[in-house]
């Protein structure tokens, strides 16, 4: 074996700091472990630490400084991950941020994640061969389908990545046909994908999982595998195993090493939706770096933890001049003609106005604040007509209940089919909203009449049962009517008014009152439960 060396800066100490993903099993910390020690024989003169970023410890802080300990002056973090998603675009870079604020003597730098390095389908192949050679059936490869597993993540180009390694095993050890799915987040789901394989109508199928190590998602797969081949006795499932320690794999890690340093960490960003828009993912384009996995790092290691960290919700406190404009609210008007579980909305919405009359023409279908609040808890989404509705929902609350917005407005999509269908935008948006999410959401309208009609119409025709359909627009064309149709829409929960007054405000104010009431509600709750049930 050649050795590359990498003294970079004259004699100084290099070190390779391998940032792992971490598991609660400690199969995959082992395998993780007995890989660093390859590395550190094959790199035998740079100093080799490791750390992870969920659950196992040391932590990848704790790995940084154990470098620095051993006489590093020049550091390369190396995500110790397959594609580039969230945990190498966000979470690693941050923790490597974190590492160059408190060491700015030393000089830092990241690599990329393996990708789909020649190296690694090298791997693929002999752990395929190998479970081809388990079987004592002889089965030709064209009659024979892969399944490859990703672990599936919301980043499209990652998953795409995981199709293109398919592709590439297809054609280049002759399959008959690959068949994509993934573990989690993205879909097909393992149980659909290899259920979908096994209907091909191929004698056999090899299941690859595209994984480093053995682990929870890795024992899932297996075990989704046994069930095909259980329940389809006409079909040869044979296991292949996932990439592992080996001898390739700690050799393009310490490439990754190498790269980071001479500045040719080759990241694939011509795909990176935070970089260009891609088609679908067009909102997360600069999206801020930000990691979160916070909650269950180094987790392991903190036995008397609950297993899943629990959210601790604190009842909304109001900035002082809200809270005074609120005690003025509270006494300006009679409001036992109300039913109590609208007061919150009410009241926002007399803060949002200005006046006092303006909760006089409003309407609230049975239950609808009830099933708003379910809703905002278990779907966690809001769909708005225009980004000033998104814009006006307290971004506080929204972090502490985990509530995703969603507006498509400005997108391309919507752009060409209200171009393609002759229906305004913001109509246009909520058809996209009702395709991407389904039931699952709270919409909430206060800009565009013809967005009430969109819903309005999908509802009555197309069987669409938003959770709640705020809807509050303001103006004098079609405005009126448009929300005197939302109230006859008997199908689905809703908040509306008669007249002309609304505006994106007001639809804002609806949800924010919601969404405090969740909040307090949570904590109630929590409050009625002693601690040590909680801790378990
Ligand atoms: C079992 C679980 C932990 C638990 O709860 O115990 C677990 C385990 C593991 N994940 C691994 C790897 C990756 N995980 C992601 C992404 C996500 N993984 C998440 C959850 C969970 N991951 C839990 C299962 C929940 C369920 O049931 O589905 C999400 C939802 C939340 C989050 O991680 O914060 C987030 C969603 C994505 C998003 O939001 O986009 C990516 C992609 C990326 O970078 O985004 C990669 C790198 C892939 C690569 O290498 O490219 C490995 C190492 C595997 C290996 O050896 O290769 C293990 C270890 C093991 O399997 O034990
Ligand atoms: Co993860």
């Amino acid at each position: 074996m050649i050795e590359i060396t990498t003294r970079m800066t004259g004699g100084d100490k290099f070190g390779i700091v391998i940032a792992g993903h971490g598991s609660r099993d400690p199969d995959a910390v082992r395998e993780f472990e007995a890989l660093v020690e390859l590395i550190k024989q094959r790199a035998p003169h740079d100093v080799v630490t490791h750390g992870y970023l969920e659950f196992a410890t040391p932590t990848i802080g704790e790995a940084v400084t154990a470098n620095l300990a051993a006489g590093a002056k020049q550091v390369a973090m190396v995500p110790g991950v397959l594609l580039a998603a969230r945990h190498a675009k966000n979470d690693m870079p941050a923790e490597m941020q974190a590492a160059a604020r408190d060491y700015p003597e030393i000089d830092f730098h990241f690599g990329a994640p393996m990708s789909l390095d020649p190296k690694l389908l090298q791997l693929a192949q002999e752990r395929i061969v190998a479970a081809e050679a388990q079987s004592p059936n002889t089965v030709r490869r064209s009659d024979t389908c892969l399944v490859v597993v990703g672990r599936g993540t919301t980043d499209p180009d990652a998953n795409g990545e995981v199709a293109k390694l398919a592709r590439m095993l297809e054609e280049g050890l002759g399959f008959g046909a690959a068949y994509v799915c993934y573990s989690g987040t993205a879909s097909p789901l393992v149980a659909d994908g290899l259920r979908s394989a096994a209907r091909l109508g191929y004698a056999r199928v090899v299941v690859l999982p595209f994984f480093l190590f053995d682990g929870v998602l890795v024992k899932r797969i297996y075990a989704a595998a046994e069930d095909l081949a259980e329940r389809e006795p006409g079909v040869e499932v044979l296991k292949a195993g996932y990439l592992g320690v080996h001898p390739l794999m700690a050799d393009v890690m310490i490439e990754r090493a190498r790269e980071a340093v001479a500045g040719r960490a080759a990241m694939n960003c011509s795909l990176c939706k935070y970089r260009v828009q891609i088609v679908g993912f067009e909102q997360q384009v600069g999206e801020p770096q930000q990691a979160h996995h916070l909650a269950v790092r180094a987790l392991s290691a903190k036995p008397d933890q609950p297993v899943v960290a629990e959210p601790q919700y604190k009842t909304y406190v109001p900035h002082p001049i809200e809270a005074e404009s609120f005690r003025i609210i509270a006494e300006g008007r009679d409001w036992a003609p109300f039913p109590p579980e609208q007061l919150t909305i009410l009241q926002r919405l007399v803060h949002t106005s200005g006046d006092f009359d303006a909760v006089n023409d409003m309407y609230f279908s049975p239950g609808a604040v009830d099933s708003g609040i379910r809703a905002l808890l278990r779907c966690k989404r809001i769909l708005t007509d225009v980004t000033m509705v998104q814009t006006g929902l307290k971004r506080a609350l929204l972090e502490e209940l985990g509530i995703d917005t969603w507006c498509g407005v400005h997108d391309r999509e919507t752009h060409l089919m209200s171009e393609q269908y002759g229906i305004t935008r913001s109509a246009a948006g909520i058809r996209r909203g009702w395709e991407k999410f389904g039931n699952d959401v709270v919409v909430s309208i206060g800009d565009a009449p013809t967005a009430i009609a969109e819903a309005t119409r999908l509802i009555r025709d197309h069987g669409w049962r938003p959770q709640l359909v705020i809807g509050l627009p303001v103006g004098f064309v079609g405005t009126r009517e448009t929300k005197e149709d939302l109230r006859r829409c008997l199908q689905v929960p809703r908040i509306t008014n008669r007249g002309t007054r609304g505006g994106s405000p007001w639809a804002a104010s609806v949800v924010n009152g919601l969404m405090i009431d969740a909040l307090n509600g949570l904590a109630a709750e929590q409050a009625a439960v002693p601690r040590d049930d909680v801790a378990g």
